[in-house]
């Protein structure tokens, strides 16, 4: 059998440890080597990869169990992730797959060193597309690079670090093309009269199932031109008035599945550390994503370690939130009541890989957690600035209790990037702190431990930034929450100092005694206090980032970042 040369200048990295397997054609009636057989090898087929072990633990689909991450190359991960199909605005269950593997992104790099380099594929070319781009009466080029402007913006706003690229489906299409050839060649796809090519399963023998069991699903297919019901499109002939690409088989589009493999392969060669998506994204994608890859590359394991977020679904409800169930919040709406702090504080408190419920309830919890570490930085601050005064400290208890705290936020985040055991850990941080930090109104001479807390307070605002919140940012969202409780209450407050200053302003009667002061305006002295608090309400709200302006009668207000 002959095996196709790499698909247009692929780039086959020579990884350290990256050992190709050896390839055995189909015809000698084993399609490759046993994993049973390997070294390390799980009784599913998976062998662990020959290389660096981080010392993390990750649950990994292939096995469905915890496994050690070990990188081909020490100090580097290839992710490769499925991105959004541009044809709508995105909704809060996109935010929350993206944002949490975000999470895990920032959590290698940040807190393990490793330098993640990252490639979503953006799926510009498909069914759903198509179907909004006629009803639109807009091309369907025209509709998904306006709708991936849009997902880039929604993930900029919600603070996710963009990949290395986003890369395009309908930019790749030769290398598709080429991607579908060589499988063709080494015997594992065949076209039809109509100029569709299929995957032949069968062709691959065992390898298919390695994500998900798929069990005895075989058999003839009712579908014209297909061998196997399983058996998927590499490639689809053109309908009038679909968007369509020469290829050797006629006019037509990539199916789904085969952009994946051929962009990932593109850009990290015949092996991948990590693969990303939601659950449902399992089967029959990212199966069919493996099987075509094992069928380009001739390998045993392309993908290493596969892992899927759970779904993000309405309270009450089973289904995932969805486009196509028309039961969704676009992320632009989301943003006009929350902030992109507490929606990442949100999906901190649960794993990752778990289903999660949006309610109001889940929500005011998030809110309430942030808000919390939130008024702890305010008091450590006010404390360091000795603007308030403390009973003694404990300082020991403090110090032990922040190494600690380090300690059982760095192993929950190597089992499985377990957030909210680490927000646990944090949050009990934070309750230590706030027991020692018991204002009193005397303390002269009493001892102070700021140091303590400037190191506790670091600590939290670096772990927080390293998980996507900031803490400094979250001050201003916080004096601005889109929900407009907070902004209310000062507007209301300001409103009251200005009739209360402009009651004082009111002239006095004309003084008519001799010496009075005639022709210049006189205030009623015994309102001077009012005056007197109205400035010290100023000064005192200019401290909380509140800039209260004064022009004569009128006085308006904003808020400016506190350092
Ligand atoms: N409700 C959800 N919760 C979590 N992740 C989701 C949810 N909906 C979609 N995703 C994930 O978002 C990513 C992009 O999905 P894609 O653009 O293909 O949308 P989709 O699954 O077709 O959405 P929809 O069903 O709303 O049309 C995938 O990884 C998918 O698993
Ligand atoms: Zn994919």
């Amino acid at each position: 059998m002959r095996s196709c040369a790499p698909v247009c200048g692929f780039a086959k990295l020579a990884w350290k440890g990256n050992v190709r397997a050896p390839w055995t054609p189909k015809h000698s009636g084993v399609l490759l080597r046993s994993h049973a057989s390997c070294p390390g090898s799980s009784p599913r087929g998976w062998a662990r990869p020959t290389g660096h072990d981080t010392g993390i633990k990750t649950y990994n689909s292939l096995t469905k169990q915890k496994e050690s991450l070990v990188l081909r190359q020490e100090g580097v991960a290839t992710w490769y992730s499925c991105g959004p199909t541009v044809y709508d605005h995105a909704h809060l269950g996109h935010a929350c797959s993206y944002v949490r593997f975000d999470i895990l992104q920032r959590i290698l790099s940040k807190v393990f060193g490793i330098n993640v380099i990252h490639v979503m594929v953006i799926t510009d070319i498909d069914d759903k597309i198509i179907r909004r781009s006629l009803e639109e009466r807009i091309s369907a080029t025209v509709l998904s690079q306006m709708y991936e402007e849009h997902f880039r913006q929604d993930m900029l706003a919600l603070k996710v670090i963009p990949p290395a690229a986003y890369i395009r489906v309908t930019d790749n299409i030769p290398q598709i093309v080429a991607f579908i050839e060589c499988i063709i060649t080494n015997g594992h796809a065949y076209t039809t009269d109509r100029g569709d090519v299929y995957f032949d399963v069968q062709s691959i023998g065992t390898h298919y199932g390695k994500l998900v069991n798929v069990g005895d699903t075989t058999g003839e297919s009712g579908e014209t031109g297909k061998r196997d019901k399983r058996d998927f499109a590499l490639w689809k002939a053109s309908k009038p008035q679909e968007p369509s690409w020469e290829s050797p088989w006629g006019r037509g589009r990539p199916g789904w599945h085969i952009e994946c493999s051929t962009i990932a392969s593109s850009v990290f060669g015949s092996q991948l550390d990590i693969h990303s998506g939601g659950i449902d994204l399992a089967f029959p994608h990212h199966e069919n994503e493996i099987a075509q890859c094992v069928a380009y590359h001739q390998c045993e394991q392309w993908g290493n370690y596969f892992l899927h977020s759970g779904h993000l679904h309405l309270k009450g409800s089973t289904e995932k939130m969805s486009k196509s169930l028309k039961n969704y919040i676009t992320i632009q709406e989301f943003l006009q009541s929350y902030t992109a702090n507490e929606f990442r504080m949100f999906c901190l408190l649960t794993k990752y890989r778990s289903a999660i419920d949006y309610s109001d309830a889940s929500m005011n919890e998030a809110c309430s957690k942030l808000a919390t570490i939130s008024a702890f930085t305010h008091n450590v601050q006010a404390y360091m600035q000795n603007r308030m005064q403390c009973q003694p400290v404990q300082e020991g208890l403090l110090w032990d209790s922040l190494a600690s705290t380090q300690a059982s936020v760095r192993t929950a985040l190597a089992d499985d990037f377990d957030t909210p055991r680490a927000m646990d850990a944090i949050m009990n941080l934070i309750h230590h702190g706030n027991t020692q930090l018991q204002p009193i109104t005397k303390s002269i001479g009493s001892p102070r431990s700021p140091a303590v807390f400037g190191a506790i307070l670091s600590y939290i605002r670096d772990i927080m930034e390293v998980l996507g919140v900031d803490l400094v940012d979250q001050k201003k969202s916080h004096m601005m929450p889109n929900s407009g409780l907070l902004e209310n209450v000062v507007e209301q407050l300001v409103h009251f100092r200005r009739e209360v200053r402009n009651f004082a302003l009111t002239p006095a009667p004309a003084d008519t005694s001799a010496g009075g002061q005639a022709g210049r305006t006189r205030l009623h002295r015994d309102r001077q206090p009012l005056l007197n608090a109205c400035d010290a309400l100023r000064r005192d709200l200019a401290t909380l980032g509140v800039h209260i302006k004064d022009r004569g009668t009128t006085s308006t207000w904003e808020v400016t970042q506190q350092t």
